[in-house]
């Protein structure tokens, strides 16, 4: 076994099975409520890196076999602010209506923690969104994929047609850019890129 993925997301587990790599799934929660006046790169470092430290901490109690532990934060960025998960669907629409024909951030910090030693990666892509009708909006909520999900949408998902333009990472839109998890993973001698 390679490494630890400290993640909950199905999505994240996926992308990171693309890599070749061989993981098991370690669980940490961290509080993820920003700090007041908290910028959104500075946000997203601190809570990948604290999913990482947090996930090595439980490797030592749960005397696991000590490897390296991956972890990610996404949060999408509108003029300036972070848009976290939708609290509830009003929330979801709330977002989405201000998403609508507008041009979004969405930042994907990584960090790997191994002992004393944690490095972190930022994937950041600019997104597109068509302009959206309440009925679309409406529809999407119902169809509760936004829950889960910063900025309330899953490009993977039914709002992939919400995206006219995408200038970055889709991997790292959905959770886990591939090729920066690589580059990341190979400096700690792991994956085809090591
Ligand atoms: C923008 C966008 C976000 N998302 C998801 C990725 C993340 O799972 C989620 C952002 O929440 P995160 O807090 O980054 O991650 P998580 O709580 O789902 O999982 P964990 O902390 O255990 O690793 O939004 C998509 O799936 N597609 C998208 O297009």
């Amino acid at each position: 076994m390679d490494l630890y993925l400290a993640s909950a997301s199905p999505r994240r587990r996926e992308l990171l099975a693309q890599l070749g790599v061989t993981f098991e799934r370690i669980t940490a929660p961290v509080d993820e409520t920003p700090l007041l006046d908290e910028d959104p790169h500075g946000y997203v470092l601190r809570l990948a890196r604290a999913k990482a430290q947090a996930g090595w901490l439980a490797v030592l109690a749960q005397e696991r076999d000590p490897r390296p532990v991956l972890a990610a934060d996404t949060t999408v960025v509108l003029d300036g602010g972070i848009l976290g998960k939708p609290d509830d669907a009003g929330h979801a629409h709330a977002m989405l209506k201000r998403l609508s024909g507008s041009t979004h951030v969405v930042l994907t910090a990584l960090a790997v923690a191994e002992q004393d030693r944690v490095e972190t990666v930022l994937s950041e892509s600019r997104v597109t969104f068509a302009v959206l009708t309440d009925a679309q909006i409406a529809a999407y909520v119902a169809s509760g994929e936004p829950l889960d999900k910063a900025g309330a949408y899953g490009i993977q998902g039914r709002a992939g047609l919400f995206v006219t333009r995408l200038d970055g990472s889709y991997t790292g839109v959905m959770g886990l850019p591939l090729y920066e998890t690589a580059a990341l993973l190979a400096r700690y001698g792991l994956g085809a890129l090591a």
